[in-house]
């Protein structure tokens, strides 16, 4: 565990690789009870010398398919260095037309089509909790959001939209989505499509962290009639731009984010919240699973 603590994390996906305007302060590599995350965590500071934490999901050299992140570890690396709160970003696909490639989107909600084969809960042993997920992304971040990030991306002047509320269908892959799945995404009201917000939200959601995603579009996915099905190269054309605009976004809104998470109020709907989501046995628990959960959640789980 580090001394220092970090309040902010950011995790970047597909094209965004590291961040800007940060002055680089070290690398820590935690090893956690569920492994190393995906990449070491570069600890950075910004003007102020406030220190925020950057990971990279899928490794720096993206080495790393969506199913195959470390994402318990990520989560717990994360808690370990004293992060409450994370911005995640992520390339995207859009199921709506006025969510063109290159708009960005804050969702509020998930519709899970992952398959099972991703650990997605700290609480896989005999000691069982039930987190509250009816709302997957802290919606005081998310709100909060909305204005700073706004403002950064008319800053920017690329005429980048932002779109909120907003739903995101989360699928195995890596392969994409057939036409039919993509047609039927829309009918169950999904506007958005990726493979990596699941189970990174239910996993800070266990740990107490705030999460919001910050989802930016790179193609119309499969349900356009008459248009070709989304192919990996017609995602890179719109990562690099998307890329660059959310290092822009980052450089801009995280001082601000900071000082709202020291006051704290962006973070009250998570702290606590699972004080009453872990089933209350505590006598007959056992020591090594305690001290497993110990990590993420010492407020519970310290003797
Ligand atoms: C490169 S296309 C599919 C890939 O991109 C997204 O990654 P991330 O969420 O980490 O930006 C999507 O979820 C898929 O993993
Ligand atoms: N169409 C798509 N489906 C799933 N994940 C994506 N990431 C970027 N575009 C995507």
């Amino acid at each position: 565990m580090s001394s220092e603590k970090v309040l902010i994390g950011v995790i970047g996906g597909s094209g965004l690789y590291h961040l800007d305007n940060l002055t680089f302060v070290k690398h820590v590599n935690p090893e956690t009870p569920w492994g190393y995350p995906s990449s070491p965590i570069t600890i950075a500071s910004l003007p102020s010398g406030t220190l925020i934490a950057f990971l990279a999901r899928h490794g720096p050299g993206h080495t790393i398919t969506p199913s195959n992140v470390p994402a318990r570890a990520n989560i717990a690396a994360l808690k370990s260095l004293g992060v409450r709160a994370i911005l995640a970003f992520s390339a995207v696909g859009s199921l709506r037309e006025d969510i063109s490639p290159g708009t960005f989107a804050l969702p509020t909600q998930i519709i899970d089509r992952t398959k099972g084969v991703r650990p997605a809960s700290f609480f896989d042993g005999s000691i069982v909790a039930h987190a509250a997920f009816g709302d997957p992304f802290s919606l005081k971040l998310v709100r909060w959001l909305e204005g700073p990030v706004r403002r950064a991306l008319d800053a920017e002047g690329r005429g980048v939209q932002l779109v909120t509320e907003k739903t995101i269908v989360c699928m195995e892959g890596p392969q994409f989505s057939t036409r039919a799945e993509s047609l039927m995404y829309r009918q169950w009201g999904g506007d958005l499509i990726n493979m990596s917000v699941l189970p990174e939200a239910k996993l800070a959601r266990e740990a107490e962290i705030s999460y919001a995603l910050i989802a930016t579009a790179t193609d119309y996915d499969s349900w356009r009639p008459h248009a070709e099905a989304v192919t990996a190269a017609e995602v890179f054309k719109t990562l690099k731009a998307n890329a660059e605009t959310s290092r822009h976004v980052a450089a801009t809104i995280l001082e601000e984010l900071n000082a709202a998470a020291a006051q704290g109020d962006i973070l009250a709907e998570e702290t606590g919240s699972m004080a009453f989501s872990i089933m209350p046995r505590a006598d007959t628990q056992k020591q090594e699973e305690r001290e497993k959960l110990r990590f993420v959640l010492p407020e519970y789980f310290s003797d």
